[in-house]
Formats: structure tokens, C-alpha cells, sequence
């Protein structure tokens, strides 16, 4: 302490009243004890930080409260044990964190007179270094996550993740490109097995060509003679011989989606092809041998298609070899935010104009369970990025089924149904399922095309089910 010649003229009273006051309108908690470890003084601001209460600390000494467990350790005592000056930080039962400082002083004859010590509360400044080190990571991933968009855009490549899971997922699928077992891409809507499919061609360096056919998607009667080809004269139409999709693929690899929808006379052939690796044309006596890679996709379960005998079960162990799931988005949340950056960045550059998303529809974004995947959430970023008015894209451009999102599937999902006190039959089940989440869509939409456009069906689909459901809704 500096002392000017005012403390010279100063009477004791005085002095001890300035001192007081000092002692008493310091922030940081200050507390003296005798060399007993006996209270002393103390100022409210320790009473504050410590959370210890007045009568305790009038009562005991500091190295009993800490025997008490009152607090967790008493710096203080180890300044008295060791005759030395001693820092610690302690975390007070009350949920304050601090940086006590003990300081003992000494008479002449080098005995304790009291040991002063500096409690400053750091439960503040410490929440804000967490804060600050989330914010830093939270950046560090967004600026990785723009490398990778950035290196996608430039190498042409659509793959978008971050999460761990989706990183094992491409290793794995690397390995299996470099072979030409069979492989089963399985997973709900929307969650990229087309995009991993096309990513396991390109890894494979097949030098043929990458064909996909949608199996679900053409009448099973045409669905033979596309992918097997046929002869001239083979049926009526039949003008001219015709390739199939598995000779056109040959050298490269043939993507069979919705696989599970392959008609069951076709099954017996597909695994033929897998066996033998030939095919005959329709209407054909001689057979080609094809060199092709197949890999199959669907969102059914198809083990259950087995047991329900709509799919061959030595098909399915065919099929089986190499099998990968993709997870949903909801449970790789990390890839949300890449995704949303790449779509919007791949728009910004289509319309030549840069649209920021704003973080609570970030945060929006992060809570909602995209039951249509990344499907979904492009079309999302998309239509976000027309509404928007300035360059900022806002929670008015979030949908309201988003923003009051309430999980309303993960919810009903996990609920088993009973009447009279029988859990319902599967089929039962899953009307009153469908049922309630339309009704519940319904009530967060404002209009039907946003509630078709939402669950990723035809209006014409969704007026359909609204009627055979029995909805009264709207
Ligand atoms: N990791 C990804 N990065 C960027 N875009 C992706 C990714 N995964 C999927 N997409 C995009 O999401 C959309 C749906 O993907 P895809 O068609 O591959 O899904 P799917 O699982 O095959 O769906 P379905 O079972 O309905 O055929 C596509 O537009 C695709 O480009």
C-alpha cells in the first residue's frame, strides 16, 4: 500500500472507516482468519461466492468447515500448514467456481498474526470460455464443412457429410467398390442410396457405364424385357432385337432400386444372373455372358418381405453379401448443416445471388426429425431460398410444421396401440398411425398442397387417404 500525507493527518477512526469500506465495497470475496484458521473478517462478497452461511462462519474455523464438508477445501489451512502463501481454485458446493489466494503474515518472532485471503468468483468468466470454445468448434466444423462443399463443387462429387458415421459409411463402400460381389444399399427415403451407389461406380474404376432402373417404377411386364433385352419377333411390338439394361451395363455396374418391388418371377432370374453372370434375351436361345457389378437399393425391410413371401430368401442371402445402412438424417445430425450450405451455395450460384441462413432456423433445422431425409431438406432450401425477400433467410421462410416442429412421428411411433387391452394387428396399426400423423400434419400446415408437399406425396394421394382414413380435418 502507497500511503500519501493524508494518512498522517488522518485519525484512526477515520482510517478504519475508509478501510472498512473498502473492504466492504470490494467485488472480489475477502476473508481473514487468525493463525487457528479462526474467522476473522470477512466481506459479503465472500459470503456470496462461498455460499457459506454467517452463523457458520462465526462459529467454525475454516479448516473445520472444510473436515464439515461446507466447503471443499480451505486454502487458508494450507496456508497455515505450510507457513506459505497458497492459490487454489475451488469449486464451492453452491455451483460458484473461484481463484483463492491465501496470504499469511507474521510477526517479529515469525508466528502467524493472520492470513488474509482473495476470493474472485470466475464461474462467470469460466461459462464464458466454455462458451467461447463451443462457438470456436462450432466454427471450426462449419469452416470444414465449407472445405468439403467447396472441394465437392470443384471435384464435381455430391457426397455432403460430416458425421462420423457417414464417413465410416464411404470407407467401407471404397473397400467394397474394388470388388464385384453383389451390394445392398438399405435405408429409409431419401438418405442418399442413390448417391452412394453412383459414388461406389466411381470409386470402382469400372470403365463401363453406371445404369439405373427404378424397379418399382415400370409395369412388370415391361420390366423383363428392359433388363433382359429381347429378339426380334419375340412378342408383338417386338420390330427389332433390343439390348437389355444388364448387357448395356456390362463393364460397369448395374444400380437395381426398390428392389423389393422386383416381381417374384423376376427374382429367379435376377439371381440366375447373379450366379452365372449371363443372361438370354426374351425370345432368345443363346445365352451372353456379362460382366456387371449389381447393387440393389431399397427403404423396405426386407426380411419381412421374405418371411411374408413376396421376396425369394436365396435372392436376398445373394444380394446380402455386402450390405450398408445409411441412417437416417435425424440420427447424423452433424450433416445438417453442411447439407444446408451446399444446397444454398449451389442455388447462389445458379441464381447468382448469395442468401445467408439465419441461426434460428439453423437451430430449427438441427431439432427437426426429416422424416423425407436430405430429399426433404433440399426442396426445403430451395423453397427458402425463393421466399426469402432480402438476403437473409429468416424463421418467416420456415415452414410451421418446422418451426412448432414437435417430433410428432418419434412420438406416436413409439407408442404400441391396443384395443381392449390387445395390441392392435400390424395392419390395424399402421392405419391408426397414418391416420393420426396426416391429421397432426394437417393441423401444421395451412393448405393441403403443403401438407402433400410436406409427407412427399401426390395431393391426389393425400385426398385419397384423408378418405378412406375417415379425416375429418379441413
Ligand atoms: N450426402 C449427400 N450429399 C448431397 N446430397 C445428397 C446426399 N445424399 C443424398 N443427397 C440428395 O438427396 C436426394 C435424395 O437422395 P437419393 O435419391 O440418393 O436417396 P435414396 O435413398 O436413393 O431415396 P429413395 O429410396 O427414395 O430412392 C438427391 O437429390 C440427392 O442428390
Amino acid at each position: 500500500m502507497y500511503k500519501t500525507p493524508f494518512f498522517q493527518l488522518t485519525a484512526t477512526e477515520e482510517l478504519v472507516y475508509l478501510l472498512t469500506s473498502i473492504f466492504n465495497t470490494s467485488h472480489d470475496g475477502l476473508y481473514v482468519c487468525d493463525k487457528n484458521g479462526y474467522t476473522l473478517l470477512y466481506n459479503e462478497a465472500f459470503l456470496q461466492i462461498s455460499g457459506i452461511s454467517m452463523e457458520l462462519m462465526n462459529t467454525y474455523s475454516t479448516i473445520e468447515l472444510h473436515q464439515m464438508n461446507v466447503v471443499p477445501e480451505s486454502c487458508a489451512g494450507e496456508a497455515i500448514k505450510t507457513q506459505r502463501s497458497c492459490s487454489t481454485i475451488i469449486d464451492y458446493y453452491n455451483g460458484k467456481k473461484a481463484i483463492v489466494t491465501a496470504t499469511p503474515f507474521f510477526n517479529q518472532d515469525q508466528e502467524i498474526l493472520f492470513v488474509v485471503s482473495n476470493v474472485r468468483d470466475i464461474t462467470e468468466i469460466n461459462r464464458l470460455q466454455q462458451e467461447l470454445e463451443e462457438t470456436r468448434q462450432v466454427n471450426l466444423a462449419f469452416q470444414k464443412a465449407l472445405e468439403q462443399i467447396q472441394n465437392g463443387l470443384e471435384n464435381n462429387q455430391q457426397f455432403i457429410y460430416r458425421s462420423k458415421s457417414m464417413h465410416q459409411i464411404l470407407s467401407m463402400a471404397s473397400r467394397f467398390a474394388k470388388n464385384d460381389s453383389p451390394i445392398l444399399l438399405l435405408g429409409e427415403s431419401g438418405v442418399g442410396k442413390d448417391v452412394l451407389a453412383n459414388y461406389i461406380h466411381e470409386k470402382s474404376e469400372r470403365g463401363g457405364d453406371f445404369i439405373k432402373i427404378n424397379c418399382g417404377a415400370i409395369p412388370d411386364h415391361l420390366l423383363e424385357s428392359e433388363l433382359f433385352g429381347y429378339e426380334k419377333g419375340a412378342f408383338t411390338g417386338a420390330n427389332a432385337r433390343k439390348e437389355g439394361l444388364f448387357e448395356l451395363a456390362h463393364g460397369g455396374t448395374i444400380f437395381l432400386d426398390e428392389i423389393g418391388d422386383l416381381p417374384y418371377s423376376l427374382q429367379v432370374k435376377l439371381l440366375n444372373v447373379l450366379q452365372d453372370s449371363k443372361i438370354r434375351r426374351l425370345g432368345g436361345t443363346q445365352t451372353h455372358e456379362i460382366n456387371i457389378r449389381i447393387i440393389a437399393a431399397t427403404n423396405c425391410d426386407l426380411e419381412s418381405l421374405v418371411e411374408q413371401k413376396k421376396f425369394r430368401l436365396d435372392l436376398y442371402y445373394r444380394l446380402n453379401v455386402l450390405s450398408i445402412t445409411i441412417p437416417p438424417l435425424r440420427e447424423r445430425r452433424e450433416d445438417i448443416p453442411a447439407l444446408l450450405f451446399f444446397y444454398l451455395k449451389k442455388l447462389a450460384q445458379k441464381y447468382k445471388m448469395e442468401k445467408r441462413i439465419d441461426n434460428d432456423v439453423l437451430e430449427k433445422c438441427m431439432e427437426y426429425e426429416w422424416p423425407g431425409n436430405i430429399r426433404e431438406l433440399k426442396n426445403l432450401v430451395e423453397r427458402m431460398y425463393h421466399m426469402s425477400e432480402n438476403r437473409i433467410i429468416s424463421l418467416n421462410e420456415l415452414p410451421s410444421f418446422i418451426k412448432n416442429s414437435q417430433r410428432v412421428a418419434l412420438q406416436n411411433s413409439e407408442t404400441v396401440k391396443y384395443k381392449n387391452n390387445k395390441p392392435l394387428p400390424l395392419k390395424q396399426a399402421i392405419a391408426e398411425f397414418e391416420k393420426e400423423y396426416i391429421t397432426n400434419m394437417l393441423s401444421l400446415t395451412s393448405t393441403m398442397q403443403e401438407c402433400a408437399d410436406t409427407l412427399e406425396v401426390n395431393i391426389s394421394t393425400l385426398v385419397r387417404k384423408k378418405r378412406s382414413l375417415g379425416i375429418k380435418f379441413k
